[in-house]
């Protein structure tokens, strides 16, 4: 996967870039507050059409233009993948609607073909790093949910597809459990719901698995090696139904259903009476061990930090194994938290991969080395020009 060419229109503090990408390194650099991050999500959201850092598309648009009526955000992009040439716009739209209200959607162009944000997702493929990582393993099973799908949508052909569908059906079965604790209905609407919720999100659980047990088998490698050995790092995958994998042999879509129905037969009473769906793939969880202790309750900061790059560089290895195609890094002021030895072995990862995009405020935390293969873009104010370009891809 490379990136050749980045047009971005209002968005954040972009009112208009244009960027040619020739090098396969890119260092990004500038003080706060001048637009790196911004650079690294519209590339991101090419990847998943979500943000990583907006809780919402609006936030996206650039602040002058959301002054207007009808306000749009674009970014445009036109990268090699497979040795094909693509071209992908995506418009983040904020328009009126009656009476005084407005709504924000997005339209999709892949080679100038309308396409919704679930088939074209995994076109182009890219791995984030960010110092706030560390919230994958720290923070709350959402965070952990969120890498999971992020990852998933753009590897396994139809999770995307799923997990929309899924998210549509947890929506409406909802709306009938409130119903049914308000006293309208009866509990046989359910059953409707409840075959739907089964089938979809049995193939998401299946999915999430088996790409758990990948990612396991990627991360503890890397792991053994970035710490001399010393650690056993091990990740867990807890689905929210009855299952308990540690002792099901084969996990087969028939073991996954019936432990679902079981389950939902199980809280049936508990989800009339709250109105809510209490049990399946979106109240899942993930635990990180390391030689067997659950890093979120018992990790040091040096430890989770660790944990997590060989997480992230799993979930490259793992992405170009699933794809074929390596995908883009995307690298947040990452370098600067790492000690020396996990530094090499993050910019060793960058050899290998097709292209990446890293941010700094400082060009010092880099070797020569490195310094020398890279392109340096000097980003300022919403402006983003070349300083020095590598000689090292000619
Ligand atoms: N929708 C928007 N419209 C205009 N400006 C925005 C919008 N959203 C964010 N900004 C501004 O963009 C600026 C750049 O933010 P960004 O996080 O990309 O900078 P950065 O160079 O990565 O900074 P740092 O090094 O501090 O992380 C911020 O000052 C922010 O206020």
């Amino acid at each position: 996967m490379h990136l050749n060419r980045l047009s971005l229109t209002n968005f954040r503090a972009f009112s208009r870039l244009e960027m040619d990408i020739t090098g396969r390194i890119l260092v990004l650099v500038g003080d706060n507050a001048q637009g790196k991050t911004s650079l690294l999500e519209a590339v991101y959201y090419l990847a998943t059409f979500a943000s990583f850092q907006a809780g919402a598309d609006r936030q996206m648009i650039n602040f002058e233009a959301l002054n207007e009526p009808l306000a749009v955000a674009r970014i445009v992009a036109e990268y090699d993948r497979g040795g094909h040439p693509h071209r992908m716009e995506v418009r983040i739209i904020q328009e009126p609607v009656m009476p005084a209200g407005t709504r924000t959607r997005k339209e999709i162009l892949l080679d100038g073909v309308k396409k919704s944000a679930a088939e074209t997702v995994g076109q182009f493929s890219a791995v984030i790093f960010l110092p706030q990582m560390t919230r994958i393993i720290e923070g709350s099973p959402d965070d952990r949910r969120k890498f999971l799908n992020m990852a998933l949508c753009q590897a396994v052909p139809g999770y995307a597809r799923n997990l929309s569908d899924y998210s549509r059906v947890i929506t409406r079965r909802n709306a009938l459990l409130k119903m049914l604790a308000e006293g309208h209905g009866s509990p046989d609407q359910l059953i409707y719901w409840n075959n739907q919720l089964v089938s979809i999100g049995s193939e998401m659980v299946l999915a999430r698995a088996l790409a758990v047990k990948q990612l396991e088998a990627h991360a503890s490698r890397l792991h053994l090696r970035l710490t001399g050995s010393m650690e056993r790092l091990s990740i867990r995958y807890q689905p929210a139904i009855d299952l308990d994998l540690a002792v099901s042999e084969e996990l087969t879509e028939d073991v996954v259903k019936t432990a679902f129905v079981n389950s939902l037969k199980r809280v049936q009473g508990e989800e009339i009476a709250r109105g809510v769906t209490v049990c399946g793939p979106h109240r899942d969880d993930l635990h990180f061990l390391c030689n067997d202790l659950d890093l979120g309750d018992f990790g040091s900061r040096g430890q989770v930090r660790t944990a997590m790059l060989s997480l992230k560089l799993a979930e490259v290895n793992w992405m170009k194994a699933q794809t074929g195609e390596w995908p883009v890094l995307l690298l947040d002021e990452t370098l600067a938290e790492l000690d020396l030895h996990r530094r090499a072995d993050l910019q060793e990862t960058l050899q290998e991969c097709d292209q990446g995009l890293l941010t700094t405020t400082d060009l010092h935390q880099f070797s020569d080395e490195f310094m020398a293969a890279s392109t340096i873009w000097r980003v300022s104010a919403g402006c983003v020009n070349v300083e020095r370009q590598t000689t090292m891809d000619a």
